[in-house]
């Protein structure tokens, strides 16, 4: 059965064609020297660090906030307290671009991730141009030998990498690499469906591993962040609720709970 991924993954050569024709204006670019550490940030950490995400549409929820300015979430994403900025630049599936990077750059100065489906160089190349500090590279769409090609590639260049998995399988795989931040998405990627399960059942793995882990998807309530940091997670990675949120620095706050008291 084809799943959401092959469908996006399949659609990315044609962005893949496209982003080589652009490749010379990469020259053009002016790029910031500076790079900020998710890692560092989460190591130091004594609360659960937030990613917050810029996402303007899904293939699971449809439009979710598509008008959205880049900017002004960015700013406001900083104000309340997120650790990081994670911006999907996925244009088929997700209505995001690169020149949303760009403006998130502009905004803040916090890091940022390109939450992409990467499968070559060239999207690397992008991402750091238009100002990501880390990538995300997802077991799942990656055979070993590409994705530790990608791994290489992008931590040559400067760059941090979140590493994504979604089951016992894809973390045996991605512990083989010496990733230092990995990745749980608790979205099925056949069904659609979140299960908070998912993070609890890698969590062990990853923390005997000495890993940081990050929890992805479906998080939403104050609860959901009590199931997921009592399971171990450094980080949540947060989009469709806080860009659908009418009070977003209520809900960004309720989300920086202290590590301390609950492991
Ligand atoms: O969000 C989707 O529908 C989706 C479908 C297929 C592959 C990836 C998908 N999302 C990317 C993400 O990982 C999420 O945007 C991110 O974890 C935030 O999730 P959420 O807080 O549930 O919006």
């Amino acid at each position: 059965m084809e799943t959401i991924l092959d469908k996006i993954i399949a659609k990315k050569s044609e962005t893949i064609e496209e982003l080589y024709k652009r490749k010379e204006e990469l020259k053009t670019v002016v790029q910031s020297k500076e790079r900020r550490s998710l890692l560092n940030k989460i190591m130091q950490a004594e609360a659960l660090s937030v990613i917050a995400e810029f996402k303007r549409a899904s293939p699971s929820k449809g439009d979710i906030n598509v008008e959205k300015d880049p900017k002004e979430q960015a700013k406001m994403y900083e104000l309340y307290g997120a650790d990081a900025i994670s911006v999907l630049t996925d244009t088929p599936f997700f209505k995001g671009s690169y020149e949303d990077l760009a403006k998130v750059r502009e905004a803040v100065n916090l890091p940022i991730l390109c939450k992409d489906f990467i499968v070559d160089k060239i999207q690397i190349d992008f991402a750091k141009a238009y100002g990501a500090d880390l990538i995300l590279l997802i077991a799942a769409a990656l055979e070993d030998e590409k994705l530790h090609e990608l791994y290489t590639y992008a931590t040559k260049l400067g760059l941090e990498v979140l590493l994504e998995v979604h089951n016992e399988e894809e973390l045996e795989r991605a512990l083989k690499t010496d990733a230092p931040l990995i990745g749980v998405n608790n979205r099925d990627l056949k069904t659609f469906e979140v299960s908070l399960e998912t993070t609890e059942k890698l969590a062990g793995k990853i923390k005997n591993s000495g890993r940081y882990m990050v929890s992805e998807s479906g998080i939403a309530t104050f609860e959901d962040i009590l199931k997921v940091t009592s399971s171990g997670a450094n980080a949540v990675l947060v989009g469709e609720t806080f860009m659908k949120a009418t009070d977003l620095e209520s809900k960004i706050k309720e989300m920086k709970v202290s590590l301390g008291g609950l492991r």
